[in-house]
């Protein structure tokens, strides 16, 4: 099993730096830089983490071929691979719907843009003079005058409806998926393999990553408590058909959506029950990760995302998972 850690820039960057090298001493093999307008910016986050580390894989997790054409995406992975020695992943996903909203950007068909977008960015990356006139994604004669060390850098995709899963089976080097439950990976890994064998490809070549919602502590009500504002974030952001998957409690659910919508983040953290906490993340001493980690892997699951809040001290949950969580 592979480890990766997951930080949303918000927060100054030369923090970021400061625990993205601890991870990196603790074993962490991948660090995600999550990508939304409003906080910092992804790429200067990752050149700073770049320069303050030296093995770990790095890259956006995820950005998306809206905020920035797919032309800019590859120039700055290209660089940013110059500059790490290699080291660099692209992660890209379809974006979200609010994001798009106040940007005043129209989500258009974005399998389609998320599938031509990844072609032309390898294209530009091998160093090609690419001219693409794709349903979405125009280019007519774009070259990158930057090349990256690696060969072929590797792109995961964010997926998480059938046709994105399905989608990263068939042509990505690995997909993050944001879930932290055996369910879910029961539900997505058959479509990401029915996209992979419709392309000849097997599942062998696609690292499948938990980009999950983890608590760790050595007191396990600590970890507990430390998960619940981030699992009330996503139970409100979740489809009826993840609801359904785990029994949650609809009503329980639409009172946390109205209560964070007006900003009474109390009513919300109150209304966020065992049900939703063992659902939407993975919580608890060592031990009790160690337990559902395995249940990830039995299920197929490749890479574990430590993501947000990684435990109530950020610092001592990345020790702790270093020690007792990646030899186990
Ligand atoms: C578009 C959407 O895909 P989705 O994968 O479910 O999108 C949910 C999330 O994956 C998406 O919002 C991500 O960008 C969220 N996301 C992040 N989003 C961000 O903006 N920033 C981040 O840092 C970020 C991190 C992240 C990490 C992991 C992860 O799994 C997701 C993450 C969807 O609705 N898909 C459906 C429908 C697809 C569709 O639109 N089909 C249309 C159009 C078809 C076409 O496009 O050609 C049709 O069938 O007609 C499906 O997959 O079945």
């Amino acid at each position: 099993m592979k480890f990766g850690i997951e930080f949303v820039p918000n927060e100054p960057i030369q923090k970021l730096c400061y625990y993205v090298k601890l991870a990196e001493d603790n074993g962490f093999e991948y660090c995600w830089i999550t990508d939304h307008y409003n906080n910092r910016n992804v790429y200067m986050a990752l050149t700073a983490i770049a320069m303050n580390t030296n093995k770990i894989k790095l890259g956006p997790g995820v950005t998306n071929p809206y905020v920035r054409s797919p032309a800019i995406t590859a120039s700055a992975i290209a660089t940013l691979d110059e500059l790490s020695g290699g080291r660099a992943v692209l992660g890209i996903g379809p974006g979200d719907k609010a994001t798009f909203d106040s940007l005043g950007i129209e989500w258009v068909k974005p399998v389609t843009t998320l599938k031509e977008s990844i072609e032309v960015i390898r294209k530009l990356l091998a160093g090609e003079r690419v001219s693409f006139n794709g349903n979405v994604v125009k280019l007519a004669g774009a070259a990158l005058a930057v090349k990256p060390i690696q060969k072929k850098v590797p792109v995961y995709m964010g997926a998480q409806g059938p046709k994105m899963l399905e989608t990263a089976g068939m042509i990505a080097d690995g997909v993050l998926i944001n879930a932290s439950n055996p369910k879910d990976f029961e539900a997505a890994i058959p479509l990401i393999k029915k996209g992979a064998e419709a392309a000849g490809r097997s599942m062998d070549e696609i690292d499948v990553a938990a980009y999950a919602c983890m608590s760790v502590d050595k007191k396990a009500d600590k970890a507990k408590q430390a998960a619940v504002p981030v699992v009330a974030f996503i139970a409100a952001g979740s489809p009826p058909v993840v609801l359904e998957r785990h029994g949650i409690d609809v009503e329980k659910v639409e009172k946390i959506r109205e209560a964070l919508k007006k900003g009474d983040f109390g009513t919300a953290f109150g209304a966020v029950d065992d049900d939703m906490l063992e659902a939407f993340s993975i919580y608890g001493t060592p031990d009790d990760v160690v337990e559902k980690c395995k249940e990830l892997a039995k299920m197929g699951v490749t890479q574990i995302v430590a993501g947000s809040p990684i435990g109530p001290n950020k610092e001592t949950a990345i020790k702790l998972i270093g020690k007792n969580i990646i030899p186990a």
